[in-house]
């Protein structure tokens, strides 16, 4: 026998971060988990992944490094499709993928205004799911396009539901703190003194069941809400707060999983997975600002 990893410790590897939630779910931090244990498990059942990613009007121009870089360390040796969704076809550029690993363009109409966009991601993934994803994946991820891999990130972020810690408000911050929707007249409200965690709405992912009924979710509770003639503070990412309040996540990943170049990086990040790039928000974005 030949022994491929280290023996299991008794003892977390890390004193300085909470690596369980208080409904007991894994709350992964590196140092926390043996990657090379992990991948042999899920690689015995091989799933499955798909990727959901929007790249409308400008954002085309994170395609080549988000993809490129996820080739290198994303689910490396896993089977994984890329879905694109765009409304320039010819700009998706032809990138050098590993074995098992496809892209599936999905062509979108454009829009005006940015907010339909980050909504509409939770429309047409619901009704691409319906019509093809359903059929070609075990798991499914929902992912930003304006961001880079920088460091594995591996089978440990599989499970039923995960969320990422959203960085700005992982440390220190109370719930009463948290940017959820305040408003009662949004379907998205969570009262000040209900919340756990801010999740990120740029990297989510779970058993594609799961994750269908989530983003349908979203997709109704903001299609109520545009009806009463409000939107959600933080579009999609406060209706998905609100559903992972009340319906829990399987793991939680911290904030590794999603970081950002406009942040520097605090002690407890010991590898940044993917970081979210700087970008002029103004010039990339079909009206502007935020
Ligand atoms: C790190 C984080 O918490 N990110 C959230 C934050 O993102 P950001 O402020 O980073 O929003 P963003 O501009 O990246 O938009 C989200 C995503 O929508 C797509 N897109 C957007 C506009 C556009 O014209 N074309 C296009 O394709 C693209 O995939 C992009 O990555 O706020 C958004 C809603 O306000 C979403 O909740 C994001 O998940
Ligand atoms: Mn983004």
């Amino acid at each position: 026998l030949r022994l491929k990893y280290a023996q299991p410790s008794t003892q977390n590897g890390r004193t300085d971060v909470n690596s369980v939630t208080n409904w007991n779910a894994p709350l992964v931090w590196e140092g926390t988990f043996d990657p090379v244990v992990i991948d042999a498990i899920y690689k015995k059942m091989d799933p499955r992944v798909a990727v959901v990613l929007f790249a409308v009007g400008k954002y085309t121009r994170f395609l080549k490094g988000f993809l490129e870089s996820a080739e290198k360390y994303f689910l490396v040796d896993f089977r994984v499709t890329y879905y694109i969704f765009t409304d320039n076809k010819g700009d998706v550029p032809t990138i050098k993928l590993g074995k098992g690993r496809k892209i599936s363009v999905v062509t979108i109409p454009s829009v005006n205004r940015w907010q339909e966009v980050v909504l509409g991601r939770m429309k047409w993934a619901t009704i691409t799911i319906d019509k093809q994803i359903r059929n070609e994946a075990d798991y499914l991820y929902m992912m930003d396009i304006d961001s880079v891999f920088h460091n594995d990130f591996g089978a440990e972020s599989l499970s039923p539901l995960s969320a990422v810690l959203h960085r700005g408000y992982y440390k220190n911050t109370r719930r009463d703190q948290f940017p959820y929707e305040r408003r009662p007249k949004s379907m998205a409200y969570i009262p000040t003194d209900e919340g756990d965690y801010y999740y990120t709405a740029a990297v989510w992912g779970g058993y594609l069941e799961d994750m269908y009924r989530l983003v349908k979710y979203c997709y109704t509770q903001s299609e109520e809400d545009a009806k009463n003639d409000i939107e959600a503070v933080w579009q999609e990412e406060s209706h998905l707060n609100k559903y992972l309040l009340y319906n829990k996540p399987t793991k939680v990943l911290s904030p590794e999983y999603l970081w950002s170049d406009y942040d520097k990086i605090p002690a407890d990040i010991k590898v940044v997975r993917i970081s979210q790039l700087v970008k002029n928000y103004e010039e990339v974005r079909p009206n502007g600002g935020h």
